[in-house]
């Protein structure tokens, strides 16, 4: 009687666990753990670094959860370590302790730095952020320098150049190893697109390319799946909508910054998409803002595929409707002045 009792608990607990990986995979998280990776977040007690810190907390590729910030972090730190997840999990606060924040990591996420208020574009935030991204990405290239780079601390266009410089001078540039965080782009490029479409939101892909500002956020609806016959109006309202996205977010949280919960979500889906890269999972492609020869601009967004080092292959961009052409040398003149302001920063500074 006791053992058929027993019995029953075991396959009740055996079938609550599958069911529970199956949800874990239909979140987009693997369920294999993997070898050890440890990922290191900057910026990890600001309006996205803390959900994202959850969200890596959760990541079974991950076994070492590293939260830095200038402050506050140890806090962040006691509450995500609860969580009865596969990552040890470290807090470091001050510039003081940024070495052993680094030290070893695989992945590096970079949400530091100051968000958009109502009337301001994220160009208007480079001031005070590309000073920030130069010094964490000083750190990097001494302490970790083989680490992927994810960068989110807006202006995206003119941070990830920065970074780029930064790693030149230092000897440790890699472009298959640097990435502008793109991804939520392309999860308002789909969750508008399936609204639209009326389509099974899980089940749409939209690419979008360029950057990730206004115009040069550049959604390619033609290629979008599953197909639907939308008009041109409905496309152009659905592009500038996706361009418009962040604004919307900020125009709603009326002064008290930019979209968090929503990027901490896509930034936890790219550190995903380049933790499974590096442990070898095959076809892992994702939009990223990269080092590229797809235009003449030297960064641009684009499919990527990631693999054991990062870039494994900058896929092209397919063909476009004459709208997204028209679009696309729009967004040129642009992009290009944004990577300029950068690169002119880094080597200025
Ligand atoms: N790429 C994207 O799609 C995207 C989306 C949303 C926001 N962003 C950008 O992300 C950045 C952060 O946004 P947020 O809402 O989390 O801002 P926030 O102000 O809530 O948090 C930023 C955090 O960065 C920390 N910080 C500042 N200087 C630092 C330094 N030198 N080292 C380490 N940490 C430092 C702050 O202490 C703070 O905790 C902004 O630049 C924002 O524009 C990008
Ligand atoms: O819009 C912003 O300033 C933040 C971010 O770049 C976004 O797209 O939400």
């Amino acid at each position: 009687m006791r053992s058929s009792m027993l019995r029953s608990v075991k396959s009740a607990i055996a079938r609550s666990s599958s069911a529970a990986g199956a949800q874990i995979q239909r979140r987009g998280y693997s369920v294999h753990s993997g070898p050890e990776r440890k990922v290191a977040v900057l910026g990890a007690a600001g309006g996205i670094g803390q959900p994202l810190a959850l969200l890596m907390k959760l990541n079974p590729l991950v076994s070492h959860l590293s939260l830095y910030d200038i402050a506050a972090t140890p806090g962040v730190a006691a509450d995500v370590s609860h969580i009865n997840t596969r990552s040890e999990v470290k807090g470091y606060a001050g510039e003081e302790n940024i070495r052993e924040a680094l030290e070893g990591a695989d992945v590096v996420i970079i949400p530091a730095g100051v968000p958009r208020k109502p009337g301001m574009t994220r160009d208007d935030l480079f001031n005070i952020n590309a000073g920030i991204v130069k010094s964490l990405c000083t750190a990097i290239a001494k302490y970790c320098p083989h680490a992927l780079v994810n960068m989110i601390s807006n202006p995206v266009n003119s941070t990830v150049p920065i970074a780029s410089e930064v790693f030149k001078k230092a000897g440790t540039y890699d472009e298959k190893r640097l990435f502008g965080v793109t991804t939520l782009d392309v999860v308002r490029a789909k969750t508008f697109y399936a609204g639209k479409a009326k389509a099974p939101v899980a089940e749409v892909n939209v690419p979008v390319v360029g950057g990730h500002a206004g115009i040069t956020i550049l959604p390619l609806f033609s290629q979008a799946t599953p197909q639907a016959n939308l008009s041109a109006e409905d496309i152009t309202a659905l592009t500038k909508r996706t361009q418009d996205g962040g604004t919307e977010v900020v125009e709603a949280k009326a002064g008290k910054g930019s979209a968090t919960l929503s990027m901490a979500y896509a930034g936890a889906l790219f550190a995903d998409a380049c933790l499974k890269g590096l442990n070898g999972v095959p076809d892992v492609v994702e939009c990223s803002f990269v080092q590229s020869n797809v235009t003449e601009l030297p960064f641009f967004a684009s499919k990527v595929r990631l693999g054991k080092n990062g870039v494994e292959e900058v896929l092209g961009l397919g063909s476009l409707s004459d709208y997204e052409k028209e679009g696309l040398e729009k967004l040129k003149p642009e992009l290009k002045a944004s990577i300029e302001k950068g690169i002119k920063f880094a080597n200025a500074n």
